[in-house]
């Protein structure tokens, strides 16, 4: 299962809680341009799994290889320059968002927090992201709770993407949506997967979805990959 070359290997990964194990021996990988889902009951790992890959939670065994680099030996110093490259994307739109900052100051803050934010090309930056996201940039001015619900996971897909990064990891990103708006904001990632070759590990429940839009899906059952299908 170990691929060299992939943009993402994960091996023998292991989460505990205490006597809990979380997440038992997991192992997979992603290329570039690849979606993987993750499916399978509350409470099997998959969100202990996606924390220890992008290091949230330092897992207490395996090995997370991004890019080729081992990320479980690195400092958090050492890490900084690669978090940019894996960003995430949560389920709660709103919740991912200040409700106290203005659209437009959301989707800067990544390069602010990490020092890169060019004060003379950054807002024109912004103003594209959000209408390659499909909102208007006069929604930059607006408030989180100004917005719906489907407008605000666009607006955290072009915080995600301000980073410029090559892996994006999807928790439920439309389960909390209206199902009328779920096919837009789909549609949406495949579209930025082609342009931008983004790899995405992708938590989802719901299997028509994970059979149209994952290329590969794994079933987790307590802390364990029961099943890996090719969608
Ligand atoms: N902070 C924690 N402390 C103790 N146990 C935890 C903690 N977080 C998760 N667990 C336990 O680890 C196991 C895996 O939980 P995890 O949240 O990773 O599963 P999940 O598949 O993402 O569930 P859900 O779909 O409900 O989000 C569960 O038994 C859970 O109770």
């Amino acid at each position: 299962m170990n691929r060299p070359h992939a943009l993402l290997d994960v091996r023998d990964l292991v989460v505990r809680y205490g006597p809990v194990t979380a997440v038992d021996h997991v192992s997979f990988a992603l290329d570039a341009g690849e979606t993987l889902a993750l499916n399978g009951p509350s409470g099997c790992g998959k969100s202990s799994t996606v924390a220890a890959v992008l290091q949230l939670r330092r897992p207490e065994g395996g090995q997370v290889l991004f890019e080729g680099r081992e990320l479980t030996t690195l400092t958090e110093r050492e890490l900084r320059p690669l978090r940019p490259r894996m960003q995430p994307v949560f389920q709660d739109p709103y919740g991912s968002l200040s409700p106290r900052h203005r659209i437009r100051d959301a989707v800067a803050e990544p390069l602010r927090v990490q020092g890169r934010w060019d004060a003379t090309a950054g807002p024109a930056r912004v103003a594209e992201l959000l209408d390659r996201v499909g909102l208007d940039p006069a929604y930059g001015d607006r408030l989180p709770h100004e917005l719906s619900g489907g407008q605000c996971q666009r607006a955290g897909i072009a915080r995600a993407l301000i980073s410029e990064p090559r892996l994006l990891v999807l928790d439920e990103p439309v389960s909390a949506l209206d199902p009328s708006v779920r096919a837009g904001v789909l549609n949406l990632l495949a579209d930025l997967q082609d342009e931008l070759g983004l790899a995405y590990l992708f938590i989802c429940h719901d299997r028509a979805v994970v059979r149209h839009f994952a290329d590969r899906a794994i079933e987790m059952r307590d802390g364990r990959v029961t099943e890996v299908t090719r969608a």
